[in-house]
């Protein structure tokens, strides 16, 4: 191996991490718009309510950009000091100390793999039927944890379906690559900037690389393969940029690729329970409202959880994704014990003989211990019923939150015992490249990966296609 300049790897491995040091923004959403809600006492009635559409809202997304080559080198709005998240991530409160990792793995039989063009049923308005009240049953564990200072919503946000405008081109890729322009945008810039005026690989080019490659939250080790990597084979040759962007699609792809899982349902499991986690407003209601217009279009029946009993338009926001989707949604006033719902729920799943049941959590910070015990408390109800439940445990990790999301998926692990990961809001964010340092960091199944609002922008994983996208290089091989 070529001599190179002293100290060079003794920067990366050996000193302090320095992302963590530029990450003032790390934390989670919260909406300008929580109020503490009012609290109702644990154990009111569950209602199983069919669904009733609602008009969509508008989408936000950018959907029209592509992170091809040009594109890739142009796009210098996001990138650099970090200071294009300041705005999304600014008012996200810092993570406590994280916690031990654990976790489980959930059995895998019949993928729901594909990503079919949904025809969702639609009407103009809401038509809500009257609740149809179930037996309550037992309340498994009495005392309710209590409810957090709720952050409701203005009103519920069905996923909008596509209605006229432009559409990203070319398929799933074509999406995933549009939404993650921004985080490609991010590593474009950092190539250029290692690499403008100089063609040769040189320490000063590597260094700045590697700064790049910590800024665009891809984490150390990640980072210091890539490095490796290219001062092995190429150190002061000449190299290309597209060269080097092969190199990082290809580390990234060879990361995440022992992590591609689609989320499988084992129809043994009557019902299959999903449970879904994760911090406030990180996407878990619109994942799950996207989860069950897929499982759905693939025959199954799905009865969906209103387990986020905090907030009256958590509930509402359900119910109109059961209406969306054709699929019932019990629910409990606003302040119920959220344990005993989801109890209630796979007891009514199992009378109705429904497939699978979906269950939303509220929103919680990781540092928040007493809620985090009660979604402990939730699955230790759901055990009850089923030892081996949830049969899938999913964390539900906003990517805009940059390194945070490490912190949130160590506390969920050993609260909610994660067994996969979807990240949504790719599209948001230049920060996607977190997703390597997750993989590198915990190793769990990414089942799905959100790049929009729309039931089609959940996308399967697809690690080479993530590993293109976020490097804007054709090839994942160098
Ligand atoms: N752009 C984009 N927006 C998304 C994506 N996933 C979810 N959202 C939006 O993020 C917002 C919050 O989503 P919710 O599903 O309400 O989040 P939540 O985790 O259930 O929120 P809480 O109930 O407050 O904990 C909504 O406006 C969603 O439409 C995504 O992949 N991309």
């Amino acid at each position: 191996m070529p001599e190179k300049k002293k100290g060079f790897f003794g920067r990366l491995f050996g000193g302090e991490n320095q992302h963590d040091k530029k990450a003032p923004d790390e934390g989670v959403h919260r909406r300008p718009d929580e109020t503490p809600s009012p609290s109702v006492p644990a154990g009111g009635a569950a209602s199983l309510q069919p669904g009733t559409n609602r008009e969509p809202h508008a989408a936000t997304v950018e959907e029209d950009s592509e992170a091809g080559e040009t594109g890739f080198l142009n796009q210098k709005e996001d990138f650099g000091d970090g200071k294009d998240d300041v705005g999304e991530d600014e008012d996200k409160p810092a993570s406590t100390e994280p916690v031990a990792a654990g976790g489980e793995e959930s059995p895998a039989e019949v993928p729901v793999t594909g990503d079919p063009e949904i025809d969702l049923p639609e009407t103009d308005d809401p038509l809500p039927e009257p609740p149809v009240v179930i037996n309550p049953g037992p309340d498994p564990e009495a005392v309710p944890a209590p409810p957090e200072p709720a952050p409701p919503k203005a009103r519920p946000e069905p996923t909008p379906q596509p209605k006229g405008g432009p559409q990203p081109k070319g398929g799933l890729f074509g999406r995933l690559a549009a939404g993650m322009a921004k985080s490609s945008a991010r590593l474009g810039e950092g190539l250029a900037d290692a690499f403008v005026q100089r063609r040769a690989l040189t320490d000063e080019a590597l260094e700045t690389l590697e700064d790049h490659l910590l800024a665009a939250d891809l984490g150390l080790p990640a980072t210091g393969r890539i490095i490796r990597t290219l001062s092995e084979s190429r150190y002061k040759q000449d190299i290309t940029m597209g060269e080097v962007r092969r190199v990082l699609a290809g580390e990234v792809a060879s990361t995440l690729t022992p992590l591609e899982a689609p989320l499988t349902i084992d129809p043994s499991h009557k019902p299959h329970v999903i449970l879904v986690a994760g911090v406030n407003g990180a996407g878990k209601t619109t994942t799950i409202g996207k989860l069950a217009a897929k499982i759905t279009a693939e025959g199954r029946s799905v009865l969906l959880a209103a387990g986020d009993t905090f907030r009256a338009a958590a509930i509402e926001q359900l119910q109109v994704w059961g209406e969306r989707t054709g699929c019932p949604v019990v629910t409990r006033p606003q302040g119920a014990d959220s344990a005993g719902l989801a109890y209630d729920a796979i007891e009514q799943a199992r009378r109705d003989g429904i497939d699978v049941v979906i269950i939303d959590t509220a929103g919680r910070l990781q540092n928040r211990t007493e809620l985090m015990d009660e979604l402990s408390k939730l699955v230790r109800v759901i055990r009850k019923l089923d030892p081996s439940a949830p049969h899938d445990s999913l964390l539900v990790l906003d990517a805009t939150v940059g390194q945070n999301a490490l912190r949130q998926a160590e506390a969920f692990l050993q609260t909610a015992g994660t067994t996969g990961l979807v990240m949504t809001k790719l599209d948001g964010t230049a920060r996607g490249g977190v997703l390597v340092a997750l993989g590198d960091r915990f190793g769990l199944p990414i089942h799905y990966v959100g790049v929009g609002e729309q039931v089609q922008d959940l996308q399967p994983f697809d690690a080479d296609a993530f590993a293109r996208a976020l490097t804007a290089s054709e090839k994942t091989a160098a």
